[in-house]
């Protein structure tokens, strides 16, 4: 099988002579002349034509033919379809608390501690092994309760079961939605959508956030016959028409749906599988611990040799010789040492949560840890959400502020403008609250209309003033692209019959689609606004006939007449400022990466001082498909190279060409950029997947649905939303930490990996330790105690492992970043060098314990352990010091941890 990383693994599937009613390891059925296995909660089914077995969510179920679509399946279908695909739930396939147990049993540490339990017990050493005992069974307990705590959060997370009113062999009935299958027609009653499903009538606005992180409502429209058609094989072009399963409905209108994916099938689906099952672990951290372990157990090894050849010297017997022995691994291989390399991350993922920072993938934590390259968006995530309308250019005239008081005046001035800023947006009014995108809610407020559904029409939206004297009807919105940067409506208004087509968007975008232009002019203002760092949006209209085909957007928005600028202030959070500076000291290279123009951007990256403001800036853009270079501030065309000192600021175009081109001095340009503008989403990704190939561990920070691609491909991405978790990526930061949950992010990060390490490290000195005392004792034929072991492992090292990871990240960040891998030559130097001394330490004492007056030598007594000595109780001692040293130099605060003494709880182990 491969699994869904892309893995190969081998599953073992057993069959009898015609499939049924077989017991087998992945239980094989069969539904009439099908055969099928689940796997991973995804049903494998026998397709013959192919000869293999072929994920059910992949059958292409739906009919090519639209309108046979639209009328949905009959009863018997759809009874066929249920044992193909299974119920539409998501059930969390449970594991018994039996299951469970056996599992963690299993578990290489717990067999290691086991085997360790019942080599002490033969050692009579009863009172360490019960307690071991009783820990471990306490610690299998807490898993247990922990597993299923987990499974209870992830059930409810699934939980979506709701009514809905679905259409078979042409009647309505009510039916629960786990009934609902591929191909289905259903009007959903609830506001959960329980499937991922297609538009094939009306409208409705959705909920997305806990997909996209994207908190503005995203209008979902009705599918065409042709575009159905065009795309029945790659449904994710159908973005605009499709509702996915766990999307709130806010608002609908005669919706009709018709179901395209089910169970884990769908995108929520796929969620619930990632966290079910998921990437085997791969880490190098792990991988590192593992090496390390590998390590000390051929030390332990050259102990076992060690010890017997002793204990033979002093004609023990055998069955003791081997106990003393095999002892040596129990002291030598703490089991638990992997394990320390996620200590760090519990404390940070707690630490995070009660900052309102919630982390889907645990794993991240300590790649965040690393960050030294970080990419922000810009609106919504360095500038505030909601920009305000600074003033309104009509034609080419100059700038004017316009209230909201100022009604009569604005339509006395430009009235088509007036009719454009009222109509050309997908707002919507949701219980008497106006909700969308919420620069087009700046927008329309200005005008002081108001939004209502048409009486006459169900999915027409209707713009007009309290008296209804003043009234426009929106046929048509042909909704805001980020590859297009501009949306469209067509619009009829009371008064006339004539329709006209408004068109807003970036400048850009609507420079060549309109006739009579002032290019120059138009050009120069917008480079005024643009450099004092205003968001502009240029608006423009034409008429149109009513026999126009609506839905050809390229038709639509053409040979249009240039109504004027809408010009907005970016205003930046307060908080951008102490971030950007907070990740400069750190040494982080902070990149804008935006669909907005050039230099609103840059204007932007030199308040925040991205850019330092006095530096030269080169700015790269195409002009005629070749590369221009001008100079940012005084837009004078560079004919030579890029100078060497200057700041380089470039377009999405530019970005692309100089990928395109594959040449080092080109690629070298993009990594100098600071600033990314008009960038496509997939042109967001790129630049991401380019960064992580210069080496850089990048962050991508975003807000929106066009980051959703970045954020993915990021070694860290982190979604500002106010959805409870949003799965665009692995850390969400809700408003009440906003954009400054990119800092904590990663001094917790930071401060994990160091924790995590520290106490890998200390541990690892504290196997070593013992394994010194115990190895020099085996010498004179003695051991340690049984309750000079129980003090040390529960009494003075257990606290102070677990007390060593409650240190808390340090205030601020530092220009040094931790190492990231234990492999590193600074740690391993580092554990090998104490290794040497505290074991030459140790000898030292050894040897002058000797040289005492009063030193008494211990007569041989084989077979015997507990025995006193001065060795024995010198050994002990001096070892106390050295866990404590290292106890206390293992948890060093500064620079990325607050210092030691702020740990008092750690401190008071110590003591
Ligand atoms: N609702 C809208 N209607 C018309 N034009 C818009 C709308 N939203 C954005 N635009 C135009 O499209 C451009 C690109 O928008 P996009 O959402 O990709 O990026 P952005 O919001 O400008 O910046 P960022 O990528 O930093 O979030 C904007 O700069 C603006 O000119």
């Amino acid at each position: 099988m491969n699994n869904s990383y892309g893995q190969r693994m081998i599953v073992r599937v057993e069959r009898g002579g015609d499939y049924d009613g077989i017991n087998n390891t992945l239980e094989m059925r069969r539904v009439k002349r099908r055969v099928y296995f689940d796997y991973c909660c995804v049903r494998m089914m026998y397709d013959e034509g192919r000869d293999e077995f072929v994920d059910t969510g992949m059958f292409q179920t739906l009919n090519e033919d639209f309108e046979k679509n639209k009328k949905g399946i009959g009863k018997l279908e759809v009874e066929e379809k249920l044992e193909i695909f299974g119920l539409n739930q998501l059930e969390i396939p449970k594991k018994s608390l039996g299951l469970i147990l056996v599992d963690e049993i299993l578990h290489p540490f717990n067999v290691f501690q086991l085997f360790s339990i019942i080599l002490w017990s033969t050692d009579e050493y009863y009172y360490y092994a019960s307690c071991i005992f009783v820990i471990t069974v306490v610690s299998l307990i807490d898993t247990l309760y922990q597993t299923r705590k987990n499974y209870a959060n992830l059930e409810n997370m699934c939980q979506s079961n709701v009514k809905v009113k679905v259409i078979r062999d042409n009647v309505e009935e009510t039916v629960g939605s786990e009934y609902l299958v591929p191909g289905d027609i259903f009007v959903p009653i609830e506001g959960l959508i329980p499937c991922d499903a297609i538009i094939v009538d009306g409208d409705c606005l959705m909920d997305e956030s806990i997909l996209t992180g994207e908190s503005v409502p995203v209008p979902k429209v009705p599918v065409s016959k042709e575009t159905f058609k065009n795309n029945l094989k790659s449904l994710e072009r159908l973005e605009r028409h499709v509702v996915y399963h766990g999307t709130k409905v806010l608002r609908r209108r005669n919706v009709r749906l018709l179901v395209i994916k089910s169970r884990f099938s769908t995108l929520k689906g796929n969620l619930v599988r990632s966290i079910l099952f998921p990437k085997p672990h791969s880490s190098k951290l792990f991988s590192d611990a593992l090496y390390f372990v590998g390590f000390l157990a051929i030390l332990a090894g050259l102990g076992f040799c060690l010890a017997i050849y002793n204990f033979i010297r002093f004609g023990n017997s055998w069955r003791y010789i081997m106990k003393r022995a095999l002892d040596l691994f129990t002291i030598a291989i703490p089991p638990a040492l992997p394990a320390t390399m996620s200590v760090g991350i519990s404390y940070a993922l707690k630490r995070l949560r009660s900052e309102h920072i919630y982390c889907i993938s645990p794993n991240k934590i300590n790649v965040s840890g690393r960050l030294n390259c970080i990419v922000f968006d810009k609106t919504g995530t360095i500038t505030e959400e909601g920009l305000d309308v600074q003033g309104v250019q009509f034609g080419y005239e100059e700038m004017k502020i316009i209230s909201s008081d100022d009604q009569d005046k604005f339509t006395e001035i430009n009235r088509e403008m007036f009719i454009a800023m009222s109509t050309c947006h997908s707002l919507h009014n949701v219980d008497g609250k106006l909700v969308g995108d919420p620069i087009d809610v700046k927008m329309f407020e200005l005008t002081g209309l108001e939004i209502s559904d048409s009486p006459l029409n169900e999915l027409e939206t209707i713009i007009h003033n309290k008296n209804h004297s003043e009234s426009f009807s929106i046929l048509k919105i042909h909704e805001f692209i980020a590859s297009l940067r501009r949306t469209s409506v067509i619009v009829q208004s009371k008064d006339c019959n004539d329709l006209k087509v408004y068109v807003k968007g970036a400048p850009e975008s609507l420079r060549g689609l309109c006739v009579d232009l002032k290019k120059d002019l138009f050009d120069s203002q917008l480079k005024i606004y643009t450099s004092l760092g205003y968001r502009v949006i240029a608006v423009a209209y034409k008429n149109i006939n009513q026999d126009e085909n609506y839905n050809d957007r390229q038709l639509i928005e053409n040979n249009l007449n240039f109504l004027g600028f809408i010009i907005m202030a970016n205003k930046i959070k307060p908080e951008s400022f102490s971030v950007l500076k907070d990740l400069s000291v750190a040494g982080c290279k902070s990149i804008i990466s935006t669909g907005d123009n050039v230099l609103t951007a840059l204007a932007v990256a030199e308040q925040v001082k991205i850019v330092p403001s006095n530096s030269s800036i080169v700015q790269l853009e195409i002009k005629n498909g070749r590369l221009l270079i001008t100079d940012a501030k005084n837009h004078s065309i560079i004919n030579s190279v890029v100078p060497s000192n200057a700041e380089l600021v470039m377009t999405g175009d530019a970005f692309d060409y100089l990928l395109a081109s594959k040449e080092d001095e080109n690629i070298k340009l993009i990594e100098k950029c600071r600033v990314f503008a008009r960038m496509s989403p997939d042109q967001k990704l790129f630049l991401i997947d380019t960064l992580i190939s210069f080496g850089y561990c990048v962050s991508m920070v975003g807000d929106g649905s066009n980051d959703c691609g970045a954020l993915k491909a990021a070694d860290v991405g982190i979604s500002l939303s106010d959805a409870d978790a949003s799965i665009a990526a692995p850390f969400t930061c809700k408003k009440a930490i906003d954009i400054k949950g990119v800092i904590q992010i990663m001094k917790d990060g930071r401060a994990a990996l160091v924790t995590s390490f520290g106490c890998f490290k200390f541990m690892a000195l504290y196997s070593m330790i013992q394994f010194t005392s115990v190895s020099l004792s085996y010498f004179f034929g003695a051991t340690l105690g049984d309750f000079q072991f129980l003090y040390i492992d529960l009494v003075l090292v257990l606290p102070l492992a677990i007390t060593m990871a409650y240190s808390k990240p340090s205030l601020h960040l530092v220009r040094k970043r931790p190492a990231g891998r234990l492999m590193a030559p600074k740690i391993i130097f580092s554990v090998i060098f104490h290794l040497f001394i505290q074991a030459l330490f140790q000898s030292i004492i050894f040897i002058l314990v000797k040289r005492l007056p009063e030193y008494v030598p211990m007569p041989p007594a084989p077979d015997t352990k507990n025995t006193p000595s001065f060795e024995n109780s010198a050994l002990f001692l001096f070892a106390n010091f050295q866990y404590a040293i290292y106890g206390f130099l293992f948890c060093s605060g500064p620079p990325f941890r607050l210092p030691i003494t702020s740990n008092s709880i750690h401190i008071h182990s110590l003591k």
